[in-house]
């Protein structure tokens, strides 16, 4: 599914992260890192957000091609939106651009609840609330990868058992593959993690 060759990403040229090669194969995956490790930088790097250097290919494709933004959905550790835009407005959007089938943002935006608030302004949102956006956002159109950064953080209990619901179910169904980041540990009886990566001294490794 996804193959990397001799990765390198650089900030203002500090290098934060150099992978020579690693091989990634369908499931649910867990990405371990402490706080400032790539994670994030990878992840961003793989949904085409970002520019790097060397080789990212998932299903044989750059994240630069415009065909694979259908292919793998991103959704960010801490989402930042307009705030004057409603939740409506951006997941519409997102909808539309992601090619989403008829019914899907209003069962999403239904089971996350986001539909009890999502004509209001997001400048009026908690931090909970704007997180569920963005979860939604992740799930939105039939990508065959959805990246979450951390998921569990700023939601509630009852959100948290949604998202494993929704994971477990999106893949028993569409076959979709998740990429995870999460400090807290992953409940093994709600998800079943396919395998995990440690990302550390600038690089990616599986356990
Ligand atoms: N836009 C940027 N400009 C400069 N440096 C950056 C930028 N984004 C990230 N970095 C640096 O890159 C490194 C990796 O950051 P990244 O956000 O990928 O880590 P992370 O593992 O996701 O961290 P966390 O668990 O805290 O979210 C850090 O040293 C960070 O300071």
């Amino acid at each position: 599914m996804l193959e990397v060759n001799q990765f390198r990403k650089k900030y203002n040229q500090h290098l934060v992260l150099e992978i020579s090669e690693l091989r990634i194969s369908e499931g649910i995956h867990w990405f371990v890192g402490k706080n400032g490790s790539g994670k994030s930088t990878f992840f961003k790097s793989l949904a085409g957000i970002i520019p790097f250097e060397g080789s990212l290919l998932f299903q044989n494709m750059s994240p630069h091609d415009q065909k694979c933004k259908f292919l793998v959905n991103y959704s960010e550790a801490e989402p930042k939106y307009p705030d004057f835009v409603t939740a409506k407005d951006i997941l519409t959007f997102i909808a539309y651009a992601k090619k989403a089938p008829s019914g899907q943002l209003a069962d999403l935006v239904s089971h996350f609840g986001v539909v009890d608030y999502w004509e209001n302004n997001i400048g009026t949102y908690s931090s909970g609330m704007l997180k569920k956006v963005s979860l939604v956002s992740g799930f939105l159109g039939r990508p065959q990868l959805i990246i979450l950064d951390e998921p569990f953080i700023l939601v509630d209990a009852t959100s948290i058992d949604k998202l494993y619901e929704i994971v477990a179910r999106t893949q028993a169904e569409h076959g979709t593959s998740f990429f995870l980041s999460s400090h807290q540990d992953l409940l093994p009886e709600k998800l079943k993690i396919d395998s995990v990566f440690i990302v550390d001294n600038k690089t990616i490794v599986k356990q």
